[in-house]
Formats: structure tokens, C-alpha cells, sequence
């Protein structure tokens, strides 16, 4: 792993950027020129006032933010919601220097859109991260523009594995790993809220039945990692035979999760296809 990053921008540093950002931080790598984070409001801005080696800047304080942040920054990484990102291009267009890499985020957002805002030689990379990189459990798709040299993709690459584990894909296939990857966490807590409901249904208080579920969640996780066994053999040898869990797991197939996955994730990937051109 390497020692030092070089500068980076974070513009729009919400839910997404912000992990980023905050994983990086924890991660104590050395960040050449330091991190600079703009965000609308200085109440945004203040959530990472005080983290080392990060200056963190209000729009509504200081307009011209995103153009000095860009300035100072060797990679631009946009944090901002599909629809803002034309309008962000086109405000740092000015002030990008030609070995600048810009990282792109946004869910649904083409390359292409980068490149008729940015010129077909900017140098971009369309990333795709999550969450938990906040804690360097993150997982990150990457998909590297034309303009993009592989030295560019060695440095964002070695940028978010600082943060988890990184997986480069063809930008026709990040979209894909967008409803996996991307979205999953969602998947994750939305599972815990309903076993938790579940727990609390049959009396438990709630405090237990959330300690019940969530250290259920984090020690199968744990286990999974630390053994490194197959789920499905981790499964079997909770699974007694003619147990209870033969009992409930049966049900949970009845549910037909297979397909309730596939189609949460084919829904996903509706929706990215919507972003992409612009709605
Ligand atoms: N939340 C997630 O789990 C993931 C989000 N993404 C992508 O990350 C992007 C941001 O999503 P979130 O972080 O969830 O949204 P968010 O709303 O939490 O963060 C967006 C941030 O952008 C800032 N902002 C708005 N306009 C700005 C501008 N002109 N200049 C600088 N900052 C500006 C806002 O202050 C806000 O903090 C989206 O494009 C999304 O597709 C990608 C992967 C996962
Ligand atoms: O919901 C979204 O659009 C973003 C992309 C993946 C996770 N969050």
C-alpha cells in the first residue's frame, strides 16, 4: 500500500463524499497538499472542521470554494447528486490543469457526460463506492475514461484502497455493480430493521432485540471474513438437521429471495439508466 496520496477535492462531501473523506482521514495516510471538502452549507461544512489535514469549506461562505479547492487539488473527486454534476463541470472547467483526474461518483452519470462538458481529453475516472468507507469497508467500482493514463488509474485506485477493496470494471458494467455494491448497505440495514421488528414481535424490548440482530449481522460477517468459508457451508453448520433453523430457513426460501434480489437490483439499474439521461 502506498505512503502518500497527492491533493485532493472533495466537491460535495454529503453521505458518499464524506465517508470517503472521513475513511481516508482515518486511514492516516499522508495526503501531499492536504484535502480540501466543499459543501452548500456551513453546517455541511462544519461536520469536518477539525479533522487532521482537511480544510472544509461553506459555498454559502466563500462562492468561489469549488474553483479554489480544484485549484489546489491534483485529483477532483465530484461528490454531488447526478442531476448538479453538468453544472459543477461547468463551473471548474476553468480551473481544471490537464494532468487534473476527475473522479466522478454520481450514480448514472456517463463518462461522456464528463467529456462534452470537460473535453474529450480530461482525465476521468467514474468511480462507484459505498458507505462503509467511512470505516475502510468500503467497495469501490472503477471504470477508467479514455483520457485516463494507467498511472491516473494506479493512483485513484491505490486513492480508495485506502478506504476497502477495489474492483475495476467496464464502464458498461459499472452501472451494474451500482445496484450491488452501491445501494447494498441499504439492502443490509433494511434486512436488520425487519429481523429487528421481527424480535421486538416477540417481546423482546427493543434495545435487546437490536442488540440480538446487529451483533447477529456483525458477528456472521466477521465469521464469514475470519474463516474464510463458503456462506453456504457457514449456513449449513447452523442448519441442524431437522433443527429449527431447517424451519425458518425454509421459509425464507418460500420468500423467494433469489428473485426478490434479482428484481431489486434490475429495479436499480432502471433507475441509473434514467439518470443517465437526465431524468
Ligand atoms: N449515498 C451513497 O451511498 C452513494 C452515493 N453515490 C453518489 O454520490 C453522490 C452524492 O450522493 P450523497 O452523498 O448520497 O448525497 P448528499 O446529498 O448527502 O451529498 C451531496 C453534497 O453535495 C453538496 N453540494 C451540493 N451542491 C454542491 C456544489 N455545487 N458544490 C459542492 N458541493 C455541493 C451538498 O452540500 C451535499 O453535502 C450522488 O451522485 C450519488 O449518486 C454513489 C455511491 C453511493
Ligand atoms: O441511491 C443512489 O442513487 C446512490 C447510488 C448507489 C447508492 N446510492
Amino acid at each position: 500500500m502506498a505512503d502518500s496520496l497527492p491533493s485532493l477535492a472533495f466537491l460535495g462531501a454529503g453521505s458518499m463524499g464524506g465517508s470517503i473523506l472521513r475513511g481516508v482521514v482515518a486511514s492516516g495516510i499522508h495526503v501531499d497538499g492536504g484535502i480540501t471538502a466543499t459543501n452548500r452549507t456551513t453546517e455541511k461544512a462544519e461536520a469536518f472542521q477539525g479533522l487532521a489535514g482537511v480544510t472544509s469549506i461553506a459555498l454559502s461562505d466563500r462562492p468561489e470554494g469549488n474553483a479554489e479547492a480544484v485549484a489546489g487539488a491534483r485529483i477532483v473527486l465530484v461528490g454531488v447528486k447526478p442531476a448538479m454534476v453538468p453544472d459543477l463541470l461547468r463551473e471548474i472547467a476553468p480551473h481544471l490543469a490537464a494532468d487534473t483526474i476527475v473522479v466522478s461518483v454520481a450514480a448514472g452519470v456517463t463518462l461522456q457526460t464528463f467529456a462534452d462538458v470537460l473535453g474529450a481529453d480530461a482525465r476521468v475516472i467514474r468511480s462507484m463506492p459505498n458507505t462503509p468507507s467511512t470505516v475502510r469497508k468500503g467497495v469501490t467500482g472503477l471504470a477508467a475514461g479514455t483520457a485516463a493514463t494507467a498511472d491516473d488509474l494506479t493512483l485513484v485506485r491505490r486513492l480508495f484502497q485506502t478506504v476497502g477493496a477495489v474492483v475495476e470494471v467496464p464502464e458498461s458494467q459499472i452501472d451494474a455493480l451500482s445496484t450491488i455494491s452501491g445501494s447494498g448497505p441499504a439492502y443490509v440495514y433494511l434486512l436488520i430493521e425487519e429481523f429487528t421488528k421481527a424480535a421486538v414481535d416477540m417481546g423482546f424490548p427493543e434495545s435487546d432485540a437490536r442488540l440480538m440482530v446487529e451483533q447477529t449481522f456483525i458477528g456472521a460477517t466477521a465469521l464469514l471474513e475470519d474463516s474464510g468459508e463458503e456462506p453456504a457451508e457457514l449456513r449449513r453448520r447452523v442448519t441442524s438437521p431437522k433443527g429449527t433453523t431447517e424451519r425458518a430457513v425454509a421459509v425464507l426460501q418460500d420468500a423467494h429471495l433469489d428473485r426478490t434480489f434479482a428484481d431489486a437490483a434490475a429495479a436499480a439499474l432502471a433507475r441509473a439508466r434514467e439518470l443517465a439521461a437526465g431524468a
